[in-house]
This record gives structure tokens, sequence and C-alpha cells, in this order.
């Protein structure tokens, strides 16, 4: 997950879902939703916070770098300090029970929030829509289901306990390409690729594929990282680039978010 925080609020209006239903598919991370009714998705995506929020709390860094390089026009660029994460906490609409989990979770070895995006879709989503939420790990689910059945949206979740890839997989050797209005990838990170070719069928057309961490703590820009989940991060992001099936917007909130639109024209 990422590492700061996004703008709390992330709101799909239905312009950009121009028919039916709304889906999405994550890692607690894979879901879909099915609607005739409503076509506005209101989504809640707040990460983890800055790994040295818990060791420095009490530092204050300058939020503000401001390039050197001309060629950038000396353009300011914010980054998010424990302070300034502080803030955010104190002045986004988090729900309690998001509050709840991200906090229960914080001090967890490992990764995060187990749950919470799947739960920020969950909360927002009508009684008709529906979620698949994909994940490996029993330890997570765990707490995501409890926190689903505390939020009384367990109805609305369909968790598929294995790898990503095969749960993709079966979902399309089922008959539900095309069937979905929403997705969102926050899993292995070498696995995007294989993720996003699968969720591409999955997605109707006009529908949404959205990539956490894709600026990987700005290792995809610097050269001398080349570990495999940077490498493929960084294949990752050119290929998207260059791929014309989609329309797509890198967004450097948290931790680097893509979002792509799938095209008519494919
Ligand atoms: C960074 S966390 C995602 C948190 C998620 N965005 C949320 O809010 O719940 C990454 C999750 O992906 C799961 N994961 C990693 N690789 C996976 C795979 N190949 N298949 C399914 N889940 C996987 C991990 O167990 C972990 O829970």
């Amino acid at each position: 997950m990422a590492t700061r925080p996004f703008p709390p609020l992330l709101r799909l209006r239905s312009s950009l879902l121009p028919s039916t239903p709304l889906l999405a598919l994550l890692s607690l991370s894979s879901l879909r939703c099915r609607t005739t009714k409503r076509r506005l998705a209101s989504l809640h995506f707040l990460p983890s916070p800055p790994r040295t929020v818990r060791s420095l709390a009490t530092v204050t860094a300058p939020p503000v770098v401001v390039a050197e390089d001309d060629k950038y026009g000396r353009k300011q660029v914010i980054s998010v300090t424990p302070q300034l994460y502080g803030y955010i906490l104190s002045n986004v609409r988090e729900p309690p029970i998001l509050r709840e989990l991200r906090e229960e979770t914080a001090t967890m070895p490992g990764s995060q929030m187990q749950g919470y995006s799947s739960l920020a879709i969950a909360l927002v989503l009508p009684e008709s829509g529906r979620l698949v939420a994909c994940e490996r790990d029993v330890k997570c689910l765990e707490i995501a289901k409890k926190y689903y059945e505390r939020a009384g949206v367990s109805h609305k979740v369909d968790i598929k306990h294995g790898l990503a890839v095969e749960s993709l997989r079966s979902l399309i050797q089922n008959g539900e390409s095309c069937s979905f209005d929403f997705a969102f990838v926050d899993a292995e990170k070498r696995m995007y690729s294989e993720y996003f070719e699968l969720l591409l069928q999955l997605v109707r057309i006009g529908g949404l594929i959205v990539i956490d961490n894709v600026l990987w703590h700005g290792k995809v820009a610097d050269p001398q990282v080349n570990d495999s989940k940077t490498i493929s991060l960084r294949n990752f992001n050119r290929k998207i680039l260059e791929d014309k099936r989609i329309s797509t917007s890198m967004v450097p909130i948290g931790d680097g978010m893509t979002i792509c639109q799938k095209r008519a024209d494919i």
C-alpha cells in the first residue's frame, strides 16, 4: 500500500461511468459491483502513514520542495510530512469504522490496512452493488471479514481466497468478462501486467482500472534502483503509456496511482 495519503476522497462521477454498473476488483483488491440504480461511486483510499510518522512524529520537515533545474520552471512539489499527514487525517471524512481498521492494522507487521480499500468501497455501494475482493493471505482476510461484518456490508462482498491471477482467470472462465465497472489493483507488484490484461477483459467498455503504487516511493525514476519490483513497475508504466486500448492518466497522489479507462475501439 502507499505510504503517503491520497486526497481522502476520490469521487468518480457518473460521467466517467457512462453506462451500467459499477464494479471493482482490488487486492483485498478485487471488487465487482452490479447496480442499475446508482451510477456514482465515492471511494476513499487512505493509505498508511508515511513510514516516518511513528518514529519521527514530532519532526516537521518542509512540505514543499522546489525544483532547482530551470527546465522544470521552479516547479513546487509537495511532500507529505508527518505533520501534514496528521492534518489530513483530521480534515477528511473518514468513517469511524475505517478509522478503526486503519488504527488497528497500523501496528501490524507487513502490509497495513488490510481490507481498507475494499471496506471503503463496500460502504458506499448501493444494496444492489457487489464487490469481488481477492486476497491470498488468511490473516488479512480475517481482519477484513471482521470489519465487513461490523460495518454490515458482508453481503455485498464476494471474497476470493487465493492468488489474484487465478481468481481473475476463474471470473473470465465463468463468463464474467465485460461485467465489471471498476477495478482497483494493489497486490503483487511483479504481477501488475498480468492483472491488467485480465482486468481489461473483465471491465466493460468505459470501465475503470485504477492501479496503486505506480511511482513505488520514487524508485521507478531512480536508475540506480533495479530490484525486480521496481523493474516490473517501470515496465508496467511504459506498457500502459503505449497501450492504445485505454485512456490513461498517472496521478502523483499517494504512492502514485494510474487511472485507466477501457476504450470502445479495442
Ligand atoms: C498493500 S496490501 C493491499 C491493501 C489493500 N489495498 C487494502 O486496502 O486492503 C497488499 C495485499 O495484497 C495481497 N497480495 C499480494 N500478492 C497477492 C496475490 N498474488 N494474490 C492475492 N493477494 C495478494 C497481500 O496479502 C496484501 O494483503
